[in-house]
């Protein structure tokens, strides 16, 4: 077996093993060979638990699995009746898990891989019995003695209460089932057959309606569980092997048609792959070797070899899933109000519904069986079921919407968040802008140093940093046959909001702004003759960049990048939204701030505060929330963590932006697609206007029953229709949520437009990336978007001479003017104008009319 075979039993790669072990159990699993090895192998098995209704259920369910040896975690997560458990399948088998599960009555069964869930569509045979006899004994007034049958339904049906029932009972809680039963068993002493039958039928009937319903989230959840293919194929050898078994650096085939199994980079082959899984959005993506490809995607055409650069585990698509299942569990502050409403509710109404039936009996008031009535009323309506489920449901559709669409939200409570955001900040580099930069101008200053040495240095410490701005100059140094060599550079530093450092050969080199220059050397303004040296770029706005040596200035350049298509649309859209203020932050020069703020007159920015350090961005976020409201921060870099953290809802872009910035926000893009932006806080939004109608719903059709039976009769079997007619009607209108919102045709057309445009402009970088690496001579490293912008059809960035305004705080009135001074183009017409400059940008022949970007038709 060849190289990556042998890796892959790892005995050899001692270095490689130690980085893997850490990353969880599969690796000893693999260093063993499989075999010998007695260390656990933790599975997931997911089931369908068809009796999980209430929450009530949840922690009957966790205490039957918990004292199953074995089994590591269990998470329930209601709304899609899913259980998830943790176990080792040498200690305890799925079969064993079903077994308990059904032993209470919970009707379980594993989900099968790649399933969508809930399996029976069909009524049990428990709720037709119930029906049916039920029916039958409604010809009582043909013949009297049928009225029987009504009994025998009620006898039929109730096996799976009686089966949670006394499962709930043996743990000493008051559930549901026990409450129907006691109300059936009520019905019964009072010789009211038809009302017995009716409950157990309305109840169980209205059970199977929830889980019907339910079948539709189950569905998104499971594909968003098990988009990944289980084997995957060795490209040496053709070996089928486990993805759980590759380890990083494996080389695997990927033909047409096959959903990539790990996160990895393309080393052979060219074809387009559907990201959509990951990022919301379905369109082809062209990949090449260097390019980056996920687990979960679909390659669509074309064969390519991908070198994995993680565990099957680690991968970004099971990180996701994690956090979805993560935060369908957590809670959020609504959910955790009512339960703890819920804690006192049911038993204070069964004591008070026990009181009502039995007090008048001993003290001899009149009519017993009408208290008796009452009692049973009230006990029924101690569930608080469909209050219990307002919030949860709610929040499952909307978290599955949201993955849908590309936003991963990282729990319930941060929906709700979102709904109650008032004011935006946005980071500018990576967030507003491409972070694709472009270098207008590269000098060497003074004599001492060599041009070829300058750009060896640079381009050496430079590729240590994830910094935009250093992918830049890296390239650049390419387009000069220039090979960099990071292994020569030590003591390599980042200096937040000013740039890095590092030491190449004995020197020590700073590179950076202004800031950094003032650290680095002895002048704290830059000398007259570097300003022109990088003068003034036709295109302005120009971030000025640099390199000193050894205390001494010895490069100047400068460099730029252009604003996100949609940057301006999502923000004239938060601004129709009410949100109201949107700031921008950002690390980088005022001048480059303004460039962004001249691209964006469509939407403009209340402030704009720039050269700010990490610390400044949370300073000002925090005085955001102070001044505005509960405020939303949007950024992607490291200098962006600690204020993504400090805001209400901090949302990272992007999965390709710095780990930090995931890692300490509240949600993640997972496309760079900004106008989700806006698009996530109307969903936020909705899930708080959804769950409000569900609250109220459930607690008026209560009280109304309630009412009802205090000033008119107590009718159990309306009692029992309410409650579970609530669950339903709460659960139906939880799940609107599960369609995407009203979508604007604008808009759409636009993102339409976007997208592809930004596919085939990140297809050019990479396949000049991919060239200038390769042979080391390309001439041109960024490609320059024509007219400063894009497909004049659904954008209006042409580039303008505009007057610049480099006060770092800038009054919203002066911008506000300034933008109005611009020559106003309206938003996106469907006219042909200026789409030839699209085709420079085309990295595959088609034409700008097949882009549907001008003739208004959106690709879907
Ligand atoms: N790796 C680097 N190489 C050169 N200059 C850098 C580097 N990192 C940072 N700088 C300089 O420091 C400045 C501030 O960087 P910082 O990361 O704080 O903000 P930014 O990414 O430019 O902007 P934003 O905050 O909008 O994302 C940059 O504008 C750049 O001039
Ligand atoms: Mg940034
Ligand atoms: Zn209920």
């Amino acid at each position: 077996m060849a190289g990556g075979g042998e890796n892959r039993r790892g005995a050899s790669d001692t270095a490689l093993e130690e980085s893997l072990l850490l990353s969880e159990e599969t690796a000893a699993i693999r260093s063993s060979g499989g075999k010998s090895e007695t260390r656990k192998k933790w599975e997931k098995t997911y089931l369908d638990v068809l009796g999980v209704c209430c929450s009530a259920e949840v922690a009957l369910v966790e205490s039957l699995l918990a004292r199953l040896d074995g089994v590591r975690a269990v998470s329930v997560v209601v709304p899609s009746r899913t259980v998830i458990v943790e176990h080792d399948p040498a200690a305890v088998s799925q079969s064993r898990i079903v077994k308990v599960l059904n032993g209470a009555g919970l009707e379980a069964s594993v989900r099968a891989y790649g399933s969508s869930g809930i399996i029976s569509r069909w009524p049990s045979p428990y709720i037709v019995a119930a029906g049916a006899l039920l029916l039958a004994s409604s010809f009582r007034w043909l013949f009297p003695p049928l009225q029987w049958l009504a009994l025998v339904a009620a006898w039929a049906g109730a096996p799976p209460m009686l089966l949670r029932g006394f499962a709930a009972a043996s743990r000493l809680s008051l559930d549901i089932n026990i409450l129907m039963l006691i109300a059936v068993v009520g019905a019964v002493a009072l010789k009211d057959y038809t009302e017995a039958g009716l409950i157990v039928f309305l109840f169980t009937g209205a059970e199977w309606l929830e889980t019907l319903a339910c079948t539709k989230a189950s569905a998104g959840m499971s594909s968003l569980m098990s988009m990944i293919p289980p084997k995957a194929v060795l490209a040496e050898t053709g070996e089928i092997v486990n993805v759980r078994d590759l380890v990083v650096g494996d080389v695997i085939m990927v033909r047409a048609g096959e959903v990539v199994p790990v996160d990895g980079v393309v080393v052979e082959g060219q074809s387009e792959v559907d990201e959509r899984s990951l990022t919301g959005e379905s369109y082809p993506v062209p990949k090449q070797p260097m390019s980056e490809v996920w687990a979960g995607t679909l390659n669509l055409d074309g064969y390519i070899s991908v070198r994995t650069s993680a565990l099957a585990e680690n991968s970004t698509v099971a990180k996701m899933e994690k956090l979805v299942e993560e935060a369908q569990n957590s809670r959020s502050k609504t959910q955790r109000l009512i339960d703890s409403c819920a804690k006192y509710y049911t038993p204070g109404v069964v004591v008070l519904g026990a009181g009502v039936s039995v007090l008048p009996l001993l003290l001899g008031a009149g009519d017993p069986e009408r208290w008796l009535r009452l009692g049973l009323v009230l006990l029924v309506s101690a569930c608080p079921c469909a209050l219990v489920l307002s919030t949860p449901v709610a929040t499952f559709c909307a978290l599955l919407t949201a993955a849908r669409i590309g936003i991963l939200i990282k729990g319930g409570d941060i929906l709700e968040s979102l709904g109650e955001i008032t004011a935006v900040a946005f980071d500018k580099t990576g967030t507003i802008t491409r972070g694709e930069f472009s270098i207008h101008a590269f000098h060497a200053v003074g004599d001492k140093v060599q041009m070829a040495h300058l750009l060896y240095w640079i381009s050496s410490i430079e590729s240590k940093s994830s910094h935009p701005m250093a992918a830049a100059l890296v390239d650049y140094g390419h387009s000069k046959s220039i090979q960099p060599k990071p292994e020569n550079v030590t003591e390599f530093r980042i200096l937040p909001g000013e740039g890095v450092h590092g030491v190449i050969h004995g020197r020590h080199v700073y590179i950076g702004n202004k800031r950094a220059l003032a650290r680095a050397s002895s002048c704290h303004t830059a000398p007259e003759e570097t300003k022109t040296m990088v003068g003034a770029h036709p295109k302005g706005g120009a971030s000025v960049g640099y390199v000193i040596c050894d205390g001494e200035l010895v490069g100047v350049f400068s460099l730029s990048d252009d604003c996100r298509t949609g940057a301006a649309e999502a923000i004239q859209e938060l601004r129709t939204m009410g949100i109201s203020s949107v700031v921008m932050l950002t690390g980088d020069s005022a001048e480059a701030a303004m460039h962004a703020q001249e691209q964006l007159h469509a939407g403009v920015l209340d402030e704009i505060h720039s050269e700010l350090l990490p610390a400044d961005k949370v300073r000002l976020v925090g005085a955001l929330k102070a001044k505005a409201g509960p405020t939303m921060m949007v950024g992607d870099g490291i200098n962006d963590a600690p204020a993504l953290a400090m805001a209400d809802v901090g949302v990272s872009m992007g999965i390709s932006g710095s780990a930090a910035a995931m890692e300490t926000s509240h949600a993640t893009l997972m496309s760079s697609d900004i106008l989700r932006i806006p698009e996530a806080v109307r969903l936020g939004r909705r899930v708080r206007r959804t769950i409000a109608v569900n609250v109220v719903v459930s607690v008026v059709v209560k009280a109304a029953v309630l009412v009802l039976a205090l000033a008119w009769r107590p009718l159990l079997w309306a009692a029992v229709l309410a409650d579970v007619g609530t669950c339903l009607l709460v659960v139906l209108n939880s799940m609107l949520l599960l369609r995407e919102g009203s979508k604007d045709g604008k808009v759409e057309a636009c993102r339409a437009t976007a997208r592809s445009l930004e596919m085939r402009r990140s297809a050019q970088a990479q396949l000049a990336d991919g060239a200038a690496s390769s042979t080391a001579s390309a001439t041109s490293t960024n490609i320059e978007s024509p007219a400063g912008g894009d497909c004049h059809c659904c954008q209006n960035q042409t580039s303008k001479s505009a007057e610049h305004l480099v006060a770092i705080d800038i009054p919203a009135d002066d911008l506000k003017a300034a933008s109005s001074r611009a020559p106003a183009k309206s938003g996106f017409t469907e006219e042909a104008t200026g789409c030839d400059d699209t085709s420079m940008l085309m990295a595959t022949s088609s034409s700008c009319a097949s882009q549907g970007c001008c003739s208004g038709q959106v690709r879907t």
